[in-house]
């Protein structure tokens, strides 16, 4: 059981298009406050639909591209041709951005399973400037994020991070691909954690998660309610 410590803060739009300039603008800034501040900004994204729309806008801002640094919250694992590809959606989303000199850091490496390429996912990773500007996440709605499924065989170790790497292999129960996510105390390397969420079902969920509560059949809240880094939730209908 969680629970306590800072509430997440919450901004509301009226529509999915409001939100999406929202949120836009809110990371261009921070982009460069970040270039500004520190000389580069890191940043981890979802994947999965919600987010896609929102990565082109900010692939149409005027960035200093070059200085940007992304990874994925996490990656079914099949490779970049595959249509299931976390990392293929971002790189088609911000494409203008990457011919502009954006670094992506794909989790997907070499290896049959996740498990066979944690340690070189995570060497990869040691190459995204820590701690991280922002890590944006989703959430399912079976109240998972990153990947973060509860049932999930490899979730404990997901969540504690045990083994030491920034990575973990996770398979939803029932569920193929496999996947490797950043662990939980590698997703807290960041000054902001940012929630997007659409819709009034994923909204329900949310609510519930948003109450203290056991993190396995809510993994949401393992974010929602830690103390380490300020969440905000991102919604619209
Ligand atoms: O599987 C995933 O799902 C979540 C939510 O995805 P959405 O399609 O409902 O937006 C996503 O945050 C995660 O990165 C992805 O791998």
């Amino acid at each position: 059981m969680i629970g306590g410590g800072t509430m997440p803060t919450i901004n509301s739009h009226a529509d999915k298009a409001s939100l999406v300039t929202a949120l836009a603008d809110h990371i261009g800034g921070l982009i460069r406050d970040a270039v500004a501040a520190y000389g580069r900004a890191s940043l981890v994204l979802s994947g999965g639909t919600t987010p896609a729309d929102l990565f082109a806008r900010l692939d149409g801002y005027d960035l200093p591209w070059d200085k940007v640094y992304l990874t994925l919250s996490d990656e079914r694992w099949v490779d970049l041709d595959d249509p299931a590809s976390n990392e293929a959606m971002v790189r088609r989303t911000l494409s203008a951005a990457v011919a502009k000199g954006a670094t992506v850091v794909g989790l997907k490496s070499v290896g049959a399973t996740p498990a066979d390429g944690l340690a070189r996912t995570s060497s990869r990773l040691a190459t995204m400037p820590r701690p991280y500007d922002l890590v944006l996440l989703g959430m399912g709605e079976d109240s998972h994020t990153a990947s973060f499924f509860p049932g999930a065989t490899g979730l404990a170790e997901a969540l504690s991070g045990a083994l030491g790497l920034a990575v973990a292999a996770v398979t939803p129960a029932g569920g193929v691909p496999a996947r490797i996510t950043l662990t939980l105390p590698e997703l807290l390397r960041s000054r902001a954690v940012a929630l997007l969420i659409t819709g009034d079902k994923k909204k329900a969920v949310l609510d519930a998660a948003l109450k203290p509560g056991p993190v396995e059949p809510a993994p949401v809240r393992a974010v929602l309610h830690q103390t380490q880094v300020p969440v905000s939730i991102w919604w619209a209908p």
